[in-house]
Formats: C-alpha cells, sequence, structure tokens
C-alpha cells in the first residue's frame, strides 16, 4: 500500500515537473520567438556573372550570390548584418534597410556620411536593429552607385507568430525587379560627373530576382524589333540567366511581393489573363482594389493576390516593361506555369499567346489613375489634420560651372566627410553649412520653362525639425535644362513612412490645392513619385530621433545632388556604436569615450 501510494507520489510529482518543463520550455521557445535574434554574415565583393547572359559581366554581390541573400524575419525580430567589405577595387560601401524605420537605431540606417562613415575595405560593421512592421521589403548599397552595380537583396517581414493578415493566400513568391546597363557603375558615375555631361542612357536589360535576357526574340518581339535574335532561354536549372518560373496550382490564391530597385527605370508588371488584387504597399496594408498590371517605381513595393483560375493546360506570361521614359529595354518576362501544364528542365511550354503589352510609356493620366486607386486599408493609422512645418521643395536640372546636377531649391547636395548623426549630436559646427535650408522656391518661378537661371549652388544643409512636428514637404516638379521634358521622380523617405495626400499637375497653389488633399483614408507609403509638371503632397511626424536622407531613388539622380537632409531629437539617439563615426571630425571624439554610451 505504501509503496503504491509512494508510486502515486512520485508520479503526480513526475506529471508537475513535467508541466513545468512544458510550460518553461514553451516560455523559452516563445519568448525567444518575439525577441529573436538573426545573425548575418555578408561579405560584400564583385564577381563575374552575367545578370542578362552576356559573358564577362561584373556584378557586387554578397557571399558569392547576386542578388544577396533574402532575409526573412518576424516582427520584433533583431537583425545583426555584419558587413564585411572584400571590394577588390577599393572601394567603401554601407547598405541601406529600405523601409526599415530604425527606431532607436539610426546609425544603422546604412546612409554613408549621413548615418554612418563609409564602410572601408577590410573593414567589418555591424548592422544590429529590430523589424517592427511586417511587409515586403528590401535592401541594397547606398555609397556610389553601388545600387546600379547590383547590390541589392530582398528583406521580408512576416507578422509575429498568431498574428493574421487580413487577406488570405495560399503560397507565395518574391520578385525582386531591378535593371542592368553593359557600362559599369564606374563607367556610369564618370560619364555623369564629366564636363560635357554624359548621361547614361536606358539600362540595356531588366532582370526579375537578378535574371533576364539580353534581346532574345520573345522580349524584342514586344518592342517590334523582330529581327534574327538569340532564341529567349526558358529552361529551369542549367541556364544562370534562365528566369526563374513561378510554378502553381491550379484555383489557388498566390500572394505575390514585388519590390523595385532599379536605378532608373519606372515598371509595368502584368501577368497575361490574370487579374491582381493589390493588397500591401510599402509594408502598409491597402485597401484592396483589382487591376490588369500595376506600375512600380524604383524604391515601391507591393503585394498583390492571383487567383490561378485559367485554364491549367496552358501556361501564362508574366511581364515587367519600362514607363515614364521612352524605353528602349526590352521586356523582362517569365511564366506563370500551372503544374498541369507539363514542364521538365528541357521542356518549357512557351505561353500560347504573346506576352501583355507594356502601356504607352508617356500615358502619364494611365499611371496617375493607378496610383490615386491606392488608399489605405480601414483602421490604418491616420494622418493628423494640420500640419506644423511646411517645406515647397522645387527640383531642377542646373549646370554648376559647367556639371549637369539637380538642385532643391536651388542646392545641389554634396554630402560632407563627417556623417550628420555624428555632427549635430557632437555640435561639430564646422562638419557641414549650418544656415537653414530654403524652405519655398520662387513664387513667379514658370515650370514649364527651363530655367532661367541655370545656375545652381552645391550645399549641405540640414531641415532641422522639434520632435513629433507634422512636417508636409510638396514636391514640385519642372522642366529640364533642355526645356523639353519633365522626369517622373520617385522620392524616398528613410526612417519614416509618411501618408501622400495628394498629386495634382502644374504648379501647387498654396491656400488651394490643399483643399483637395485626401486626409480620410491617403496610403502610407516610404516612397512615392512626382509626375511631370506636377506635385506630390506628402505628410510625416517627426518622431524618429536621427538624421535621414530624403531623396530621388533613381541613383544617377542621386549622384547628380537630387536630395536633402532631414534630422530631429538627435540629442535623443544614445548608444551610437564607435564604428559608425569613427571618421572625419567626430573620429576624436567617438574614441574618446569609453563604451557606446554617448
Ligand atoms: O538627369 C537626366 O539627364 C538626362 C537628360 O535630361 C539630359 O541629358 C536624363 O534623361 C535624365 O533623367
Amino acid at each position: 500500500m505504501r509503496l503504491k501510494g509512494a508510486m502515486r507520489t512520485i508520479r503526480v510529482c513526475w506529471s508537475i515537473w513535467l508541466g513545468y518543463l512544458i510550460v518553461l520550455l514553451s516560455l523559452l521557445i516563445g519568448g525567444s520567438r518575439s525577441v529573436r535574434l538573426r545573425e548575418y554574415k555578408f561579405e560584400v565583393g564583385y564577381m563575374k556573372k552575367k545578370p542578362d547572359c552576356i559573358e564577362n559581366s561584373y556584378v557586387m554581390g554578397i557571399n558569392g550570390h547576386f542578388p544577396g541573400p533574402t532575409i526573412r524575419a518576424h516582427v520584433g525580430d533583431t537583425l545583426h548584418i555584419s558587413l564585411f567589405n572584400n571590394i577588390s577595387t577599393n572601394e567603401p560601401t554601407s547598405i541601406h534597410w529600405h523601409g526599415i524605420s530604425q527606431y532607436g537605431t539610426p546609425w544603422a540606417d546604412g546612409t554613408a556620411s549621413i548615418s554612418q562613415c563609409a564602410i572601408n575595405p577590410g573593414e567589418t560593421f555591424h548592422y544590429r536593429f529590430t523589424v517592427d512592421k511586417a511587409g515586403t521589403y528590401f535592401y541594397h548599397g547606398h555609397y556610389g552607385l553601388q545600387r546600379s552595380a547590383g547590390l541589392y537583396g530582398s528583406l521580408i517581414v512576416d507578422l509575429a507568430l498568431g498574428q493574421k493578415e487580413p487577406f488570405h493566400y495560399h503560397s507565395e513568391f518574391n520578385l525582386l525587379l531591378s535593371d542592368w546597363w553593359h557600362n559599369t557603375s564606374f563607367h556610369q558615375e564618370l560619364s555623369l560627373s564629366s564636363k560635357p555631361f554624359q548621361w547614361i542612357g536606358e539600362p540595356q536589360s531588366l532582370l526579375i530576382n537578378g535574371r533576364g535576357q539580353y534581346n532574345c526574340s520573345m522580349a524584342a518581339n514586344t518592342m517590334n524589333n523582330n529581327a534574327t535574335l538569340p532564341q529567349c532561354k526558358f529552361r529551369t536549372s542549367d541556364e544562370e540567366c534562365a528566369p526563374q518560373i513561378l510554378h502553381v496550382h491550379p484555383n489557388k490564391t498566390y500572394r505575390i511581393r514585388i519590390a523595385s530597385t532599379t536605378s532608373l527605370s519606372s515598371l509595368n508588371f502584368a501577368i497575361s489573363n490574370h487579374k491582381m488584387v493589390v493588397v500591401e504597399a510599402d509594408g502598409n496594408y491597402v485597401d484592396p482594389f483589382e487591376v490588369d498590371d500595376i506600375d512600380i517605381y524604383s524604391g515601391e513595393s507591393y503585394s498583390i493576390l492571383i487567383t490561378t483560375n485559367q485554364n491549367p493546360n496552358n501556361n501564362y506570361w508574366i511581364s515587367i516593361g519600362v514607363r515614364g521614359r521612352k524605353p528602349n529595354t526590352p521586356q523582362a518576362l517569365t511564366i506563370l506555369n500551372y503544374k498541369k501544364a507539363s514542364i521538365s528542365s528541357s521542356n518549357i511550354i512557351i505561353p500560347n499567346s504573346p506576352p501583355p503589352i507594356t502601356p504607352q510609356w508617356n500615358d502619364f493620366n494611365r499611371s496617375k489613375a493607378f496610383t490615386n486607386k491606392i488608399h489605405a486599408l480601414m483602421g490604418s493609422p491616420k494622418p493628423p489634420t494640420h500640419y506644423d512645418h511646411r517645406l515647397l521643395l522645387l527640383n531642377t536640372q542646373n549646370l554648376i560651372d559647367g556639371y549637369t546636377k539637380w538642385a532643391i531649391n536651388n542646392i545641389s547636395l554634396v554630402l560632407p566627410q563627417t556623417p550628420y548623426l555624428g555632427s549635430i549630436k557632437f555640435k561639430i559646427n564646422a562638419a557641414f553649412d549650418r544656415r537653414h535650408p530654403s524652405e519655398n522656391f520662387s513664387n513667379g518661378y514658370d515650370i514649364f520653362s527651363p530655367p532661367i537661371n541655370p545656375n545652381a549652388n552645391f550645399g549641405n544643409r540640414v531641415y532641422m525639425f522639434n520632435m513629433n512636428q507634422v512636417v508636409d514637404v510638396i514636391l514640385q516638379n519642372a522642366n529640364v535644362l533642355s526645356g523639353k521634358n519633365s522626369d517622373i521622380h520617385p522620392w524616398h523617405l528613410h526612417g519614416h513612412d509618411f501618408w501622400v495626400l495628394g498629386y495634382g499637375d502644374g504648379k501647387f497653389k498654396q491656400g488651394y490645392d490643399e483643399k483637395k488633399f485626401n486626409l480620410k483614408n491617403p496610403p502610407l507609403k516610404n516612397t512615392a513619385a512626382v509626375f511631370p509638371y506636377g506635385w506630390t503632397a506628402l505628410r510625416f511626424r517627426a518622431n524618429n530621433p536621427g538624421v535621414w536622407f530624403f531623396h530621388c531613388h533613381i541613383e544617377a539622380h542621386l549622384h547628380m545632388g537630387m536630395g536633402v537632409i532631414f534630422a530631429e531629437g538627435v540629442q535623443l539617439v544614445k548608444g551610437i556604436p564607435k564604428q559608425a563615426l569613427a571618421c572625419g571630425l567626430t573620429k576624436k571624439i567617438i574614441m574618446s569615450f569609453n563604451t557606446t554610451n554617448n
């Protein structure tokens, strides 16, 4: 009896301990999930590749991969990426995590001369930051023209475990779009910086996940250029440049994440016979809307849903083509393969109808109609109804000492040697021009004529905001130097999302045009286009202590000075790692600290 009793007691104790153990384990697992640290080692360097099937191309890759490895994390995770500069051509580097707020870690934003010192060859920089919003993002080089050289990759943030998206899908694909030149980024840099200036021209190829095919027959057909071109290669394996084919099952819903890291091109994305429902833009949910195709500007990302409800015995084209600039680049193509339509590594069924035709490049009304369909999903944060600070930023193409540049309110940005984050925090006046930059431009400026005074100045002033101020930015487009054109410029803000309050044609009329602002359900984005001869109105709250780049996401335009610097609450920034500021005029100061606790 006694023995039985003792056995029972032991069993009860065991089950209690087992219970404790399970709770402890689940806490440990659960706890570590909510604060999971994800570590990556990135080694940046050049490698020989053929992104568009042309031999002897050199791309900037990571760990031998182009595009770089996809980072996938959950909301709340901390990423630690140690970035080793192994670039053999003696170039510094830095990587920007596009769309990530960097709240509390502004030194990890990856902007050389702004948030950190450029990383020299042989050095390792440690990026540590938390991802706080689910969505489709990417990362890319933010030094020189390294994005054009191929330094980019995807960054996907999933919801925290247990959370649900406001839409349903069976499976997903991830497409990172880019453009590719046969001239190296060195050549491009040289031609943009020389006197007389030489424009880089349109890209030779468009790439989907780093793969394209230069001037092959199918793609070129779509440009009515049906010469005796090489066959496009659609085999699924053994061809380095063969496109990644999207294999689907019939009657399912798929999420396709699409991000554009193009250096120049505005793109149109379409899938033959399939409607798409847009559900996410730049990491924010949008009120779902159905379209046949989407426009996507450099720096933007979308998620679309498609339903595979077409004849399952066929395959369907997926295409991207150039919009917004007179195209001189064939479409990039891949295939939506219904698993029933047989496919083997050597035999792919080419869709039986031609690829979708990219809409007219200069049908800007069509572009605006798409953009105006994007609204925030109900329940998204609403914009404040009033602003505290309004900037009117006019972009012009100018000549400075005979060099062709872009200027904002007559200043073409040249970054200083010392990162602003350090020089503002430690009040080093000599590091940059402390005067207030201009918040407006002349009332009489005629945006439809070439600049009357094409001379602008170089500068590096900073727009300083008080913490939590509501800032309006009106981007105003204008004619270029030749007086014959006005380009599209996709503007990207670091450190914040902004509400896109509206777009308009012509010159922004203060006191009148704001009556048309959408304050009800404007989308939150981090990149928005300003259309030719038009304006775009943005609103954001300056609530992220740090120094933030705001610039045209066209790599060549940024290189030509098309950007401004915003700063707020820099004195609140704590714990900047020494290595972020160990250069220029902050080097001595930062090295004298015992710890990172500045
Ligand atoms: O910045 C640019 O310069 C050229 C052209 O305006 C002058 O050559 C072009 O197409 C741009 O986008």
